[in-house]
């Protein structure tokens, strides 16, 4: 990597960090939000092999808007079209209700570009990895399942994106019991 993608990487995990450093995770020990989309960048980078710097940019990024005070024209006045594009991409609406956002997940993962299902597949291995790691507050053992069950379907239509993380993907799958 040469140093000036080192400091673009380093502008933007400090803009995520900032916009969600109010923010913390669902686990008992509220760990601090920002170290979900750190995280999935790293699977990006250390598991998958990603070197395109606008897909490692996005995963910092992409629960900026859904979560934070973030909008889309700041994205691309500070990072450009293309980073602002995908995060836009694996963006969901929070204005529709929550069964309707899980269901169109489901339904768009298939059409998204190849950019975007990359960080929707790593986001959604993190976020796996995070429930055999440890229930969050007020989840059932159901509900957990139910996730794991909801996570499959969405990534069925995001297969073919990266083969080391659908491998790993599967295992946790397989361990779930849950088709894949
Ligand atoms: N496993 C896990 N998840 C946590 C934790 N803290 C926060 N989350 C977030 O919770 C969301 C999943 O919880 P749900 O109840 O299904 O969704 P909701 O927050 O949108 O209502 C995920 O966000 P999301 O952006 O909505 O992702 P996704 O539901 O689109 O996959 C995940 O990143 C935690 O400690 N463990």
């Amino acid at each position: 990597m040469c140093s000036s993608s080192t400091a673009v990487l380093l502008e933007t995990v400090n803009f995520a960090a900032e916009k969600h450093r109010n923010q913390r995770r669902k686990d008992p020990d509220a760990t601090p939000y920002i170290n979900h989309p750190i995280g999935v960048a790293r699977i990006l980078s250390h598991e998958g092999g990603i070197t395109d710097i606008e897909v490692l940019q996005a995963a910092l990024l992409h629960d900026t808007v859904e979560d934070t005070d973030t909008t889309f024209d700041e994205l691309e006045f500070v990072f450009g079209t293309t980073v602002a594009r995908i995060v836009q991409e694996v963006t969901d609406d929070k204005s529709l209700p929550k069964e309707e956002r899980k269901r169109l997940q489901v339904v768009h993962a298939p059409h998204r570009s190849h950019q975007a299902k990359l960080v929707k597949l790593a986001d959604k291995l993190y976020n796996l990895r995070d429930l055999n790691r440890c229930t969050p507050t007020s989840w059932t053992a159901e509900r957990v399942q139910e996730y794991f069950v909801w996570a499959s379907q969405v990534a069925k239509g995001l297969r073919g994106t990266n083969p080391a993380l659908e491998e790993k993907m599967q295992q946790l799958f397989l361990e779930r019991g849950v088709q894949f």
